[in-house]
């Protein structure tokens, strides 16, 4: 059975020519910086190569007398008539070609490297922009781990590409360009001998690089799934200590592991072939110089061979011959590394080109400080229409065009969905709270409002603007969302209260601080402020975090609050420090509250009762109570009001929670 594709691989595999988009992307802003790295390159090879061309020319007219002292591009009367001349001439030339090596090297390093490390720097960080605006749906449809590993190793890949398959392949076209002029020059026919290799040559590496090029996609997605196991169970590792399946996840380690090693053994067993082989072949080349060489200047040219062989060419030509082979064993790294940086761009751009739908439209507005009215008007949703879907990666799936609503799943499919036509409206300053079933739609119907997703039918409004006519960072600065799952980030705990307002003072952070009943604890901290509050949060309690993050919307000071099950898991000291505060926030504002506690919604202007995606009963607590429906029946049994609950409840809520 075939593995179905996800959409991410579905992008990467529709990526042509990544490479060539790299250059022209990525690497448009430092091209001059690259081509003079190429000429330098080039500068470094030539002069690599006159050493051993001097040397042949000084032992047949300096040493052997046999020859006149001769170099091409070089004028005859620059030349001295002497020996000793030509010797020191001889010796300052070679000299002097080392040290153009030795520039020239330095030069061109510094070329590429920037050249290498300017483009990787501008891939991770245009790759992470990307990665930032792409929809909550496709961070809940993808793997982490394979996201970082596109970000980390897939980067890292370019600059190993840039800045060494690009060197050594200049590196060997220079060479072996500069290698058969030289040695066609002093001798074709021996010059055929010692380039025989290289049509052999050519085919194997043909051959080598067809085989091994659909090994690279396999080996970088298994990486990617390397990192997403070791990723999950890195977090998950207090879950692995309490259930004891540490050798569970070893197996499930070692699988990956071995996925990862068997897609990579098939091409280091090629690799394994290539090498060895091609160096045999060049040395063979070798040999047949010296012999073809040596009969030549021992007793005449061989076979059908004609002419004259000075000792001198033949030592430059052994020279050379040696020469062209650290090149040719570079051939095969240059193929791997190529190709690895292949598979790596179609990940890259896979990435970049996937379809952004919640972004800002074309001369949106931004929201203006708001009364903070809020409109529900008629809103459907489901979540399967908030996922990129694999087939709109197809040709024939739709255009795909980055950040455009292009190629996204439709809302033909007949699932039902998980909003279904919610309208209700909040005036400025009211407390409206929603309650029901768990995965009865409370959370869905917040984060609608947040933009992170948006509405299939119908249109949410503050004070009158449509959230898709405005820009979603004015949004999200007008609504503060204090959520039950807090995150911190690793830094102190003025450092998390301030973040989003990186400008808050101190005193503004303290202020906040007790508003969020935060300050006690804090000033008993050893470090108070200044505490260190480990990755995530790790080093603070969960009410302690909760505070912090309620601090942290006290600074934001936003218009409009969501309280998302704020308190629910709290001991209920804190719990009672906690809704103090969220009273004194919500004071004032439009705030919005999900809550199982109904007790904690008693006094909520309205409360808005949630049954499988649709609102089933609205009005305050004594409204609600007087109505003796769902809502009534709920505070009953919270209230302990009565023991035993109505068998027709008991049914009603086994359906309203089945499949949640
Ligand atoms: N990211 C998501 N992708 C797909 N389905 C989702 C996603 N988030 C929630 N759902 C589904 O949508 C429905 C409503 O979920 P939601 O979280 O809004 O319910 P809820 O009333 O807030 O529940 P709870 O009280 O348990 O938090 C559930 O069926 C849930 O499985």
């Amino acid at each position: 059975m075939a593995v179905e594709k996800s959409t991410f691989e579905a992008y990467r595999d529709r990526v042509s020519k990544p490479l060539v988009r790299i250059f022209t992307t990525f690497g448009r802003d430092h091209w001059a910086v690259f081509g003079v790295g190429l000429v330098l390159n080039l500068i470094q090879r030539g002069a690599s190569l006159v050493p051993p061309f001097i040397l042949g020319v000084a032992i047949d007219a300096v040493f052997n007398q046999t020859q006149a002292y001769e170099l091409p591009l070089l004028p005859a009367a620059w030349i001295p008539g002497d020996r000793a001349g030509q010797l020191w001439l001889s010796f300052g030339l070679i000299i002097g070609s080392y040290l153009l090596l030795a520039v020239s090297s330095l030069a061109r390093g510094l070329c590429m490297d920037y050249f290498s490390h300017r483009v990787m720097h501008d891939v991770r960080t245009t790759t992470y922009r990307k990665l930032q605006r792409l929809d909550m749906g496709f961070f809940e449809s993808e793997d982490t781990g394979e996201l970082m590993s596109v970000l980390n190793n897939d980067v890292s890949n370019f600059e190993r590409f840039f800045d060494d398959a690009f060197v050594r392949a200049t590196r060997i076209a220079a060479v072996l360009l500069g290698v058969t002029a030289i040695l066609v020059y002093l001798n074709w026919q021996l010059a055929l001998v010692t380039l025989s290799a290289l049509p052999l040559l050519a085919v194997g590496t043909l051959l080598y690089h067809r085989l091994v090029e659909p090994a690279y996609d396999a080996i970088r997605s298994a990486v990617g799934s390397m990192n997403t196991r070791l990723e999950n169970n890195l977090g998950g590792m207090q879950l692995i200590k309490s259930t004891a399946t540490e050798e569970y996840e070893n197996e499930r380690v070692r699988d990956v592991s071995w996925d990862y090693f068997e897609s990579n053994w098939w091409r280091i067993k090629l690799e394994l072939f290539y090498h060895p082989g091609s160096r045999f072949l060049t040395n063979v080349a070798f040999g047949m110089t010296f012999l073809v060489g040596g009969v030549w200047l021992v007793s005449g040219p061989p076979g059908p061979f004609t002419g004259e062989l000075s000792v001198g060419t033949l030592v430059t030509f052994l020279f050379m011959s040696q020469r062209i082979r650290n090149p040719m064993r570079d051939i095969a790294s240059v193929v791997d590394l190529y190709e690895n940086a292949r598979a790596s761009g179609k990940r890259v751009f896979g990435l970049l080109d996937m379809p952004v739908r919640i972004t800002d439209a074309p001369d949106v507005e931004k929201l203006p400080a708001v009364d903070g009215h809020v409109e529900y008007d008629s809103v459907t949703f489901d979540y399967e229409n908030a996922v990129p879907s694999p087939a709109d990666a197809e040709p024939d799936g739709g255009t795909v065009a980055t950040d455009t609503q292009d190629g996204w799943n439709s809302s033909d499919d007949e699932t039902d969905p998980v909003l279904k036509d919610v309208s209700f409206e909040a005036e400025p300053g009211e407390t409206v709270a929603l309650v029901g079933a768990t995965g009865a739609g409370k959370s869905t119907v917040l984060k609608l409002l947040l933009r992170l997703y948006d509405v299939d039918e119908g249109a949410i409004r503050i004070d009158g603007y449509d959230l898709r006519d405005v820009t979603l960072a004015s949004l999200r600065e007008s609504i503060g969302y204090v959520s039950q799952e807090t995150y911190l980030f690793g830094g102190t705990i003025r450092e998390n209260i301030a973040y989003g307002r990186f400008d808050a003072t101190d005193e503004e952070i303290r202020e906040a601080a007790k508003i969020a009943e935060a300050h006690e604890f804090i000033e008993r901290l050893p470090e108070g402020y200044d505490t260190q509050v480990g990755e995530r949060g790790v080093r603070v309690s969960g009410g302690q975090r909760q505070r912090i993050s309620i601090a942290r919307t006290v600074v934001g000071d936003p218009d409009i609050l969501i309280f998302d099950e704020a308190t629910s898991a709290v001991d209920t000291e804190t719990e009672m420090l906690i809704q103090r505060s969220l009273d004194r926030l919500s004071a004032d504002r439009t705030t919005f509250i999900i809550a199982h506690r109904l007790s904690t919604i008693r006094d909520a202007d309205k409360i808005l009762v949630l049954d499988d995606g649709e609102i089933v009963e609205r009005g305050t607590h004594e409204e609600l109570l007087e109505r003796d429906s769902l809502y009534a029946n709920l505070w009953r049994v919270q209230a302990g009001q009565i023991d035993e609950l109505p068998e027709e409840f008991i049914d009603d809520a086994i359906d309203r929670t089945s499949g949640q």
